[in-house]
């Protein structure tokens, strides 16, 4: 099993190119699925749960083809991948595939929509909370399938089409709100989800879905309006840059001090974030060619952060965020609402020298003067990337183990922090 090496101590400085988003990429290539057309996705990131994506389609039936990437790029970052369902060969997406990652149940909705009939095993993903897919049954059962749940598989019919209707969102989930969006777009007459959730994977897939001969107003706010159409056609879409991965750069600069211009970021996707970031201390700016961050000098100052959903502080910053304010000059609290068992880091970075109790779902971390390097274990794939940036300010060696979570969604992450200066490198096997 690989395991990062750090060597903490150095400032960042230099440019970090920032991919594009994981978690636009997953539904968008699932849209894919709607349509016997070709659906071609620019700067798709190369990511494991990419890898496991295309796995899972391939499944079903659909083809891919690889066709180049961005400039003066080696290999392995970001791509242009076409996607052509036009036979679906398989309604079953089976718990092998899909354990894997939560985001693999998504397909029920395309696969109910175009061919009546989904047969889906229960997802897996991060081990962060129990997850459950109640609002995804609700959902779709509103939009007139039978669905049943038998043997760890979640079996949906629509005899006819899918009908449009109105869904209120007792909670907002993001992945609800992406199957619930792509079931209705070939589903008759109107749909309206009320309490959808806002996030800029929600606009990005939206956009992507229009492209295609979608007719969807409001993504973006908590009412989005579907009318259904008889069938989509192929599109030409870009995925958006990661908000998660620019605000975790963000956060490693303002840990470590320096200054990184990180490359294609938009600022706009994770404002409330930066904001929260520029309050620890570090100046940020948008710039033609992406966002500045910087940190000369001064100390980290302790704030206080609420996860919520779009456009709040997101719950996928929460463990990086904590990571950052073990070196704060003070006290801050970190209450998180999203997940139940989102603090698995918390005993990792304890581990350097935190020092963090929890309370419920809220973390008092009293800042330290000096974290210092240590064997610790990744959990989940943010906190991974926590322990990651705590290592990059620790005194001496910090060796991260179980590194197959992070590769689930930071593209070529030593690289790009080598590049700047840290001392980090991965160990193989
Ligand atoms: C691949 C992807 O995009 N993953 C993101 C997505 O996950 P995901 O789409 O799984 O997260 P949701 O927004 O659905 O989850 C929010 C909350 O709703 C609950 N819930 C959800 C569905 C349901 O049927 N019933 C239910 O109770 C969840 O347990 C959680 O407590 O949004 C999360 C919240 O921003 C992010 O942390 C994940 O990185
Ligand atoms: C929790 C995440 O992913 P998933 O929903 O796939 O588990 C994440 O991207 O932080």
């Amino acid at each position: 099993m690989d395991r990062i090496r750090i060597v903490g101590g150095n400032e960042l400085t230099g440019t970090i190119p920032i991919s594009g988003a994981k978690n636009a990429a997953l539904p968008l290539m699932i849209a894919s699925l709607l349509t016997d057309d070709t659906l071609t996705l620019e700067n798709v990131p190369h990511l494991a749960d990419v890898e496991q994506l295309i796995r899972i389609l391939g499944n079903h039936g659909v083809d891919y083809t690889v066709s180049g990437r961005r400039e003066r790029q080696s290999e392995g970052y970001s791509r242009t991948i076409s996607f052509s369902a036009r036979n679906i060969v398989d309604t079953t997406a089976p718990y092998e595939l899909v354990s894997k990652m939560r985001a693999s149940f998504w397909v029920v909705g395309p696969l109910l929509a175009r061919m009546g009939e989904a047969k889906v095993s229960l997802p897996g993903g991060c081990a962060i909370g129990t997850r459950p897919v109640d609002l995804f049954i609700e959902g779709l059962q509103a939009l007139g399938a039978d669905i049943d749940v038998d043997n760890g598989y979640v079996v949906a019919k629509a005899k006819n089409r899918l009908i449009g209707n109105r869904y209120v969102f007792p909670k907002i989930s993001v992945g609800a709100t992406h199957v619930l969006m792509m079931a209705a777009t070939l589903a008759r007459g109107e749909t309206v989800l009320e309490n959808a959730a806002r996030e800029p994977e929600v606009v990005n897939l939206a956009e992507c879905l229009n492209a295609m001969g979608a007719r969807i107003t409001g993504a973006g706010t908590s009412t989005i309006t579907i009318e259904g159409v008889d069938s989509l056609s192929g599109a030409r879409h870009r995925v958006i840059p990661d908000r998660i991965e620019t605000g975790t750069y963000a956060m490693a600069v303002a840990m470590t001090g320096g200054d990184v211009l990180l490359e294609g970021a938009r600022a706009d996707l994770l404002q409330g974030a930066l904001d929260v970031v520029s309050r620890t201390g570090a100046e940020i700016i948008q710039t033609n060619s992406g966002v500045r961050v910087m940190r000369n000098g001064s100390g980290i100052s302790p704030v206080d952060v609420t996860t919520e959903p779009f456009p709040g502080f997101p719950t996928d910053l929460q463990a990086q965020f904590m990571g950052l304010m073990t070196m704060s000059k003070g006290k801050s609290k970190i209450t998180e609402t999203i997940f139940e068992n989102r603090f698995m880091h918390v005993q990792e970075l304890a581990r350097l020298g935190a020092h963090i109790t929890l309370s419920g779902q809220t973390a008092i971390v009293e800042g330290v003067s000096k974290l210092k390097g240590a064997p610790v274990m990744a959990t989940d794939l943010r906190a991974s990337v926590s322990l990651v940036i705590a290592g990059l300010a620790a005194e001496g060696e910090t060796v991260v183990n179980r590194v197959y979570h992070l590769d689930r969604g930071f593209e070529r992450l030593e690289e790009k922090l080598s590049r700047c200066g840290a001392v980090i490198e991965r160990i193989s096997g």
